[in-house]
């Protein structure tokens, strides 16, 4: 098995080398070179979770450093703007270093800072925020609200997507190793919703024992390549997707007779069919092989199906929040017409819509726009419209013709706002901007342009949607001065 990376579950003192290291004195030296030892500080969280520290001015990045540990630490890369190194003691320990209770924490590559309290995750997740704004868009201070995050920070997430692999103790379903095509087995991970796990593990244990074959990509041959499980927070639904590279299914009656034997909770069992070998995980066709269409899902008024390849949040609680403080960012008094940017299957916009007169959806994928249209029809939001396109030739034409809206609520990719999109954003001058990001660096930069472009930033408000992973979430408003 490859070796677990520094998970905090270790004592320290193993990872002291048998050799006495060379702790790099090198200040006066001229460089540094992989399999220095050196003595870091870590100052701050990465974007990926890593520690950050400074050696001589060059930023390092430590894989499992927590803000406020003195690390000596091995150089493992050196590139002309930082250096990478790992662990091998730690001289000073923060309190926050806590066991990652995963036993694959650090090999699966899913979660990064299980190793970090969670009051210290949220404390790095909002000083990552800080140090964005202060890097990219010059501002030394932003009145970031402390950030919301969850009660229990563990079990939120809805839906598993995982490859089915063949190992020595069988059939496995689980995730790639960062960096690798080694497939691990992730049964049993405690940020899915418990029902998820074990619906993974009964459909698994089913697929096994009918013989079922699993997918293999050298030589193309066998079936199921991934099981897709997800759960209805509020109706408490459950669907198991089968994801196969055709669609001879043997043994199918049975199959489905099985799943429902061992799993009466289901509500749905699908097959999805993808001969091909891509990235992608589903394929176009879709065949409900027993129960409905879809599960049943609500975000506090509004009602959601979810067929198989729906896109949805992955966590509802969170969601909730973030959509909530949109919403208070967005100061709708009933008068106002909203655009959606990057607008998804349209949740933002449509939990917007009592709150304005009029809402208009963009977004890119033509069937997200189909099922925001179907969820707009299903809730009885009137004043709700959905357009297929790009947020970057839209808005603009809309603007072009005289459409003014009051408010902007963009919620991009990680690359953030095309130019385009936000030369428009500064011709028309909403109001208000309402900025929803997973990606702080991208927003701050895209914050800046607005800032040079006659708006003020009001507040930043970020929400924890993934908690025990790198990933940070931040609505901000800014308004036209
Ligand atoms: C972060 S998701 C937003 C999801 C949605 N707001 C929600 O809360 O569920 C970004 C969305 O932007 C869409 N997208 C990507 N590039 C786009 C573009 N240039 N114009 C419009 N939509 C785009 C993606 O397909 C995706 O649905």
């Amino acid at each position: 098995m490859k070796e677990r990376k520094y998970s905090g579950n270790r004592s320290d003192k193993k990872q002291q080398p048998q050799s006495k290291p060379s702790i790099a004195k090198r200040e006066q030296a001229d460089e540094v070179r992989s399999g220095d030892r050196i003595v870091v500080t870590i100052k701050r969280l990465g974007i990926n979770g890593e520690g950050v520290g400074y050696y001589r001015r060059k930023a390092v990045f430590v894989e499992g450093g927590i803000p406020g540990e003195v690390i000596k630490a091995e150089v493992t890369r050196v590139e002309h703007k930082y250096i990478a190194a790992a662990i091998r003691e730690i001289e000073k320990r923060s309190p926050h270093r806590v066991d990652a209770p995963c036993p694959v924490f650090g090999i699966c590559g899913g979660c990064q800072i299980q190793h970090l309290s969670y009051e210290g995750q949220l404390a790095g997740k909002e000083e990552i925020i800080r140090e964005a704004f202060a890097r990219y868009a010059g501002l030394q201070e932003v009145r970031l609200k402390p950030m919301l995050g969850m009660d229990h920070p563990w079990g939120y997430r809805n839906k598993a997507q995982l490859q089915l692999g063949m190992a020595q103790e069988g059939m496995i379903a689980g995730l790639y190793a960062a960096d690798s095509h080694k497939l691990i087995d992730i049964t049993g991970c405690p940020i899915q919703h418990p029902k998820v796990n074990e619906v993974v593990d009964k459909t698994r244990n089913v697929l096994q024992r009918l013989g079922i074959p699993v997918y293999k990509e050298k030589g193309n041959q066998g079936l199921v390549r991934t099981i897709v499980v997800r759960v209805g927070f509020q109706s408490n639904q459950l669907q198991v997707t089968l994801v196969t590279a055709s669609d001879k299914l043997p043994r199918r009656e049975e199959l489905v007779k099985e799943l429902r034997l061992a799993m009466p909770v289901l509500t749905s069992i699908a097959m999805n069919v993808n001969p091909k070998n891509t990235s992608l995980v589903f394929g176009n066709r879709t065949e409900i092989l027993w129960g409905a269409d879809g599960i049943q899902e609500s975000l506090g008024d509004l009602e959601f199906t979810l067929s198989p390849r729906a896109f949805f949040q992955l966590n509802p609680l969170q969601t909730v929040k973030l959509y909530e403080s949109v919403r208070a960012a967005a100061g709708l008094t009933s008068r106002e017409t909203v655009v959606d940017a990057y607008c998804g299957t349209g949740t933002i916009g449509l939990w917007l819509a009592p709150y304005a007169k009029e809402v208009r959806g963009i977004e890119s994928i033509p069937e997200a726009v189909e099922d925001a249209k179907a969820n707009a029809a299903r809730n009885g939001r009137n004043n709700a419209a959905f357009y297929s396109g790009y947020a970057e030739e839209l808005l603009p034409r809309w603007v072009k013709s005289g459409f003014a809206p009051d408010v902007i609520v963009a919620d991009p990719p990680r690359t953030g706002l095309d130019p385009r999109f936000l030369e428009a954003v500064l011709k028309t001058k909403p109001k208000r901007f309402v900025y929803v990001s997973c990606n702080p660096s991208t927003l701050a930069k895209d914050c800046k342009a607005l800032l040079d472009g006659g708006y003020a930033l009001e507040w930043v408000q970020p929400v924890d949607m993934f908690p025990q992973t790198a990933h940070v979430e931040t609505v901000v408003l800014m308004s036209k001065k």
